[in-house]
């Protein structure tokens, strides 16, 4: 039989960033943003003061080394942080930022660098380990980095799930998003663990001050949220300057704001480009689309904020072959022939069909008693056709109930209702983290009531569905075409 796994609540108290560890000591950003936790540390007055300097300083840094094209966007503080403001009206398509190569932080930077010395090249690390280490190492030279007057512009914190206190956590509690968070967080920690032990311990000279796994999370969180998107792996890269485009819900083109380009004498040079995607009035905000395809869980996780548009709401149904399943060999061998496994997980989509290979997944899953057949090897090749459609009444009654099970338990571990997340969405002066909480686990309830109907239908429905025997008593002409089955006198 089929195990269903919908969500994981896992333990609070096992989060890395328990408030008993003792506070990063690294002297981190200090620009004050809406993304400091309002609750425990009110923006000083003193530090907005530090924050125009700082961006003074950053304007002119980027001008120094040709950053900028013509002056058409200007890094500005905005709702969401820091942003771009148009200088004048741009048309869509036009170029507003253009960053060359040697203001990136990417891996050839770290091959450059001291840490890249000091790890041969930095090769045999993972890409974002490689990035976050020089970030953190340029960091902690403070003003005699390179990279001083963009390093001091981050944020301290974004509203990324991965930096919520454990109280702030407890608003998501039972939602898929939280054991994502605390999975993402144990492999920060894991990374962490051994970077720790093989190269910042045994290069103090580069890491003078002891790093902490919050400054590290801070690192990653600052990867996570900056780097456009096709940037990643490899060529994961931080570009100061075009960083600063928010993101917008109403831009909604497909292709990509930017492109890498050469530039200079036999266009040697490398340049970030960025392009404004719709036409921008001056001293509006330049925005981009971070991602399409990102649900609101992701969304949260990477960027620290969420979207009300329904689309974005989603759930992953994880189903699994019960390794005591008396037929777990022929249906794993089935599921791999087929590009699945064990375990399969379905993305799905508020007010979308199922994804199209979840239902022969489940009716395989469920296949026992007289549709057992179907397993032998003699149907090999063919068998996925078969669960394309229903098997039989009994197969298809338990993945209905299978799945209204899976949906109805799911749905009883939120701590709310979807009533009282509508009730409290509406509240006015929301904290954005409370928003995003509330948005990601009305969602994730609206997508587990969806498939629920869905399966509620098909329960309904199930008396005149057509079956295997029946299809096949059809292909061999052995049923009329009023479905009464064909005698011979
Ligand atoms: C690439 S950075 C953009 C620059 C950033 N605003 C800053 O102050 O440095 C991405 C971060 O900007 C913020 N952001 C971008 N678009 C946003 C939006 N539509 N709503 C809320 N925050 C947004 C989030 O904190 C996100 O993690």
């Amino acid at each position: 039989m089929a195990t269903l796994y919908q969500h994981h609540l896992l333990p609070l108290q096992r989060l890395p960033n328990s408030p008993r560890r003792p506070p990063p000591r690294l002297r981190l950003p200090t620009k004050p943003s809406r993304h400091h936790n309002r609750q425990l540390r009110p923006r000083a007055a003193a530090s907005t003061t530090a924050t125009v300097s700082a961006m003074e300083d950053f304007r002119r840094w980027l001008a120094s080394h040709g950053a900028g094209d013509g002056g058409k966007a200007i890094p500005a503080a905005v709702p969401e942080g820091l942003g771009l403001v148009a200088a004048r009206d741009l048309p869509r398509g036009e170029v507003v930022a253009e960053v060359p190569k040697k203001l990136w932080m990417d891996a050839d930077a770290v091959a450059a660098s001291d840490i890249g010395r000091a790890c041969g090249g930095g090769g045999g690390l993972r890409p974002w380990v490689a990035v976050a280490l020089l970030l953190l190492s340029e960091v902690a030279r403070g003003a005699d980095s390179p990279w001083a007057p963009y390093l001091a512009i981050l944020p301290r914190q974004t509203d990324s799930t991965i930096f919520w206190s454990e109280e702030e956590l407890l608003e998501i509690q039972g939602t898929q998003l939280l054991s994502t968070t605390v999975g993402v967080k144990e492999y920060v920690q894991s990374e962490f663990d051994s970077v720790q032990a093989e190269i910042i311990s045994t290069n103090k000279d580069l890491f003078p001050g002891s790093i902490t796994f919050d400054d590290f999370l801070w690192a990653f969180g600052m990867l996570r949220s900056r780097v456009f998107p096709e940037l990643r792996g490899d060529k994961l890269a931080l570009i100061p300057f075009a960083d600063l485009v928010n993101h917008s819900p109403n831009i909604t083109s497909e292709g990509s704001s930017w492109e890498i380009k050469g530039k200079g004498l036999f266009g040697r040079e490398l340049m970030f480009s960025l392009r404004t995607p719709v036409n921008v009035k001056s001293g509006q905000q330049i925005y981009i689309q971070y991602d399409l395809d990102k649900s609101n869980a992701e969304l949260a996780l990477d960027y620290g904020f969420v979207e009300s548009n329904p689309s974005r709401d989603s759930f992953t149904v994880t189903l699994e072959i019960s390794e005591s399943d008396p037929f777990y060999g022929d249906k794993l061998d089935i599921a791999e022939a087929n590009g699945l496994g064990e375990t399969a997980y379905f993305d799905v989509i508020l007010n979308e069909p199922l994804p199209p290979q979840m239902l022969p997944y489940l009716r395989l899953l469920c296949i026992g008693g007289t549709d057992a057949f179907l397993l032998e090897a003699l149907f090999r090749n063919s068998v996925w056709g078969h669960l394309e459609l229903p098997l039989s009444p009994d197969n298809e009654e338990s993945i209905c109930q299978a799945m209204r099970d899976a949906c109805k338990s799911a749905l009883a571990d939120y701590h709310t209702t979807i009533e009282e997340d509508e009730e409290l969405s509406g509240r006015e002066n929301l904290q954005p983290r409370l928003a995003i909480a509330i948005g990601v686990r009305a969602g994730e309830k609206k997508v587990l009531q969806h498939i629920d109907g869905i399966f509620k239908q098909r329960e309904e429905e199930l008396d005149g569905l057509e079956y295997y025997q029946e299809r096949r008593l059809k292909d061999l002409g052995l049923v009329s075409d009023n479905g009464e089955i064909i005698f011979w006198e």
